[in-house]
């Protein structure tokens, strides 16, 4: 049985995730399921790179390499195909989106995530992320403690 690697990508803005609706196909299990932007990654390309592409293409959205972090290495096998399939985090400076593929996005809290129908193999990364602080994943601000007094000198 053929194995896609696919590399997808868990868009983080403020405290939200962004949640992505496939539309209707062939088969019953992967159509209208929700899943994270991202696609197959073509032979010679690393996993990041792949995503980098996938996002440009499917919603014109330009993330730099090396923001995306590394959450989930997953390997599933569907009724007729099996995928591994790379989960990287990505923060993005906003919310605006222009998804050309799928049938709906929703920008989704982490505790509401099980509420969608998921693909098959998303389950454990949706159980992951439930619990994971995800401030952890975020590129480090400057160390800077926001909102301190200036004191007299
Ligand atoms: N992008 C993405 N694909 C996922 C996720 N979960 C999951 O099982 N998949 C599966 C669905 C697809 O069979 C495969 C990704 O391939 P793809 O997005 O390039 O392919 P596709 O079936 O949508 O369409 P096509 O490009 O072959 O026309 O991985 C996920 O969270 N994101």
């Amino acid at each position: 049985m053929e194995t896609l690697n696919v590399a997808a990508a868990i868009l983080i803005y403020e405290n939200k995730i962004l949640c992505a609706q496939r539309a209707g196909g062939k088969q019953e299990y992967i159509s209208y399921k929700y899943e994270f932007p991202g696609g197959k990654a073509e032979t010679g390309e690393t996993w990041e790179k792949a995503l980098q592409r996938e996002l440009m293409e499917e919603m014109e959205l330009a993330v730099d390499i090396g923001h995306m972090k590394l959450f989930y290495d997953a390997k599933h096998e569907y009724p007729d195909f099996k995928v591994r399939i790379r989960f990287f985090i990505c923060p993005v400076e906003s919310k605006q989106l222009h998804s050309k593929e799928h049938t709906a996005i929703r920008w989704v809290e982490k505790q509401e995530l099980d509420k969608l129908d998921w693909m098959e193999a998303n389950w454990p990364v949706i159980e992951k992320l439930k619990r994971t602080e995800l401030k952890a994943y975020l590129p480090q601000d400057s160390g800077y403690p926001a909102g301190q007094r200036i004191d007299k000198a």
